[in-house]
């Protein structure tokens, strides 16, 4: 008699810059393999894109730059069961997400969200009381290049993910190695939570630097005085981080300063690209919000952060107010 292995059900919503290059490891790794099923979850155009044509990925990492997933669907609800759900859509998405999972999140699947920012446990925590989630951060420098297409630079994309505190007898490292066996870099800490602030620590820095003055992360840290701007946001995180106790290094600023030089120099921050191309909603609050919120509540200055943010909001970019009118239109 032949054991049977079951196979593992995999979703990934979102197929951007960060959904695109996971989501097309794990579709062109399984795709001949029993090992796993891979459904994108797509909208609008790109759902039509990635159902006649496959998902494109350019990146030195996949000569054959086409992948095709088991299936494609427009919404969650239509998902049926779910061993492991990647989330990876951008913050202002993430609300109207969670509350179609809360009538379609098949039972027993494990919430992987892979999005920038301190609070997303939480997020998906609240309107999802009864989820396994796992917190997590990732680090890869990919975005849409056109519909269907994404285009992946630098490094390979890495992942560290941790466990849910809700549910500390759960561990997910069985199932995470359906991530590892497609060969994306995963690294599991328990306790992912430092790990997030100081992804946090890098992304909110050089994140508002670079969408202020639409300079990639070389070009921030080659300027000293750009430099001197992200230094002195990193200082408002860290001394949030330390009021809310979080043990992050004592050297972290420089080791920040390290890993941005580790990206190619033309990398730009996916922050910078949606403010510079007059997008009517970015992660803005993510970012800056979060930190001007979490200051204000802790009673420390955060001034810093608030003149950036402003600056961010009063830059005219053209298309940004055609793009505002529009999203505002009934
Ligand atoms: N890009 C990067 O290099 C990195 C990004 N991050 C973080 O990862 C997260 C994702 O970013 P990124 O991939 O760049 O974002 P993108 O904007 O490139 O992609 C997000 C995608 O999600 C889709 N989407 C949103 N809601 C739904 C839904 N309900 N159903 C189906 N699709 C949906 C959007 O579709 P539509 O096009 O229709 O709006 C869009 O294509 C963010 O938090 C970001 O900060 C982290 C590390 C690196
Ligand atoms: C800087 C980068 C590409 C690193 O992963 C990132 O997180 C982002 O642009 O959101």
């Amino acid at each position: 008699m032949t054991f049977q292995q079951k196979t593992t059900e995999l979703a990934v919503v979102g197929l951007g810059g960060v959904g695109g290059y996971f989501g097309f490891k794990l579709a062109q790794h399984y795709a001949a393999s029993a090992a796993a099923r891979v459904t994108f979850v797509a909208r609008g155009a790109t759902f039509a894109a990635v159902q006649a044509r496959g998902l494109m990925l350019l990146s030195p990492e996949h000569p054959d730059a086409v992948a095709h997933p088991a299936r494609v669907v427009e919404t969650v609800a239509e998902l049926g069961a779910v061993d492991l759900l990647l989330l990876c859509v951008k913050e202002y998405d993430l609300e109207a997400l969670c509350r179609q999972l809360q009538t379609a999140l098949p039972t027993g699947a494990v919430i992987l969200p892979l999005m920038n920012g301190v609070d997303i446990y939480d997020r998906i925590r609240c309107p999802l009381p009864q989820a396994i989630v796992l917190p997590a951060c990732v680090y890869v420098a990919s975005h849409l290049h056109d519909v269907g297409v994404v285009e992946h630079r630098g490094n390979p994309g890495r992942i560290i993910v941790g466990q849910d505190p809700q549910h500390p007898g759960l561990d997910p490292r069985p199932l995470l190695r359906i991530l590892t066996g497609a060969g994306i870099n995963l690294e599991y800490q328990a306790d992912a939570f430092p790990a997030i602030w100081i992804k946090f620590f890098f992304i909110a820095s050089f994140g508002l630097v670079s969408a202020r003055y639409n300079r990639s992360i070389g070009q921030v840290l080659e300027d000293p005085a750009l430099r001197a701007r992200a230094q002195s946001l990193m200082l408002e995180i860290q001394a949030i981080a330390q009021a809310k106790g979080i043990a992050l290094p004592a050297d972290l600023i420089e080791q920040t300063f390290q890993k941005a030089a580790t990206f190619p120099y033309h990398t730009p921050t996916s922050l910078q690209l949606d403010v510079q191309s007059g997008k009517s909603r970015t992660e803005l609050e993510l970012f800056a919000g979060a930190i001007l919120t979490y200051g204000e509540s802790l009673g420390l200055s955060v001034s810093e952060t608030r003149q950036i943010y402003q600056e961010i909001q009063a830059l005219d970019i053209p298309g940004q107010q055609q793009a505002q009118a529009e999203q505002e239109r009934p």
